[in-house]
């Protein structure tokens, strides 16, 4: 079965990541940004250039938090979540409706892609390890 690799960036400032919400397909669902690998990409450029083309911001990958596979969507998808940070820029929403930041603890996965909690818990281990 076909199988899209997906990336996503949790975006980390102040004890916080950055979460927005869907516009167009699955509209009002929150998420890491991110997207599809594209051909001969790899999966760091990939999140570095979604970021940018997403939110308008420069942003450096820290680490490879986990991969996970999501098979609540028609199409089954590969999601690898990368943390990271904000080197230039702040943030401007275009695929996007809304954006906030808050406490990896805080996000409500009945809001959330649902198969996502593997990434949360990543995450949170990655931001209590700093
Ligand atoms: N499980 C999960 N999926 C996510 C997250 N972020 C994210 O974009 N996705 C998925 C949802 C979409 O089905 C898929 C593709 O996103 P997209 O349509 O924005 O991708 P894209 O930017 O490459 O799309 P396009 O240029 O073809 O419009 O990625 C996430 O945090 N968790």
């Amino acid at each position: 079965m076909n199988q899209l690799q997906i990336v996503c960036g949790c975006l980390i400032e102040n004890d916080q990541v950055f979460i927005a919400q869907r516009l167009g397909k699955d509209a009002g669902l929150w998420e890491f940004p991110g997207g599809k690998v594209e051909n001969g990409e790899s999966h760091e450029e990939a999140v570095i250039r979604e970021l940018e083309e997403e939110l308008s911001i420069k942003a450096e990958v820290l680490k490879k938090l986990c991969t996970i596979e999501d098979n609540t969507k028609d199409i089954p998808l590969i999601v690898t979540a990368y943390a990271c940070q904000i080197l230039e820029g702040k943030i401007q929403l275009s695929v996007h409706s809304h954006g906030t930041w808050l406490l990896p603890s805080a996000i409500d996965l009945r809001t959330f892609h649902t198969s996502d909690e593997p990434i949360i818990r990543a995450l949170i281990d990655f931001m209590t390890a700093e």
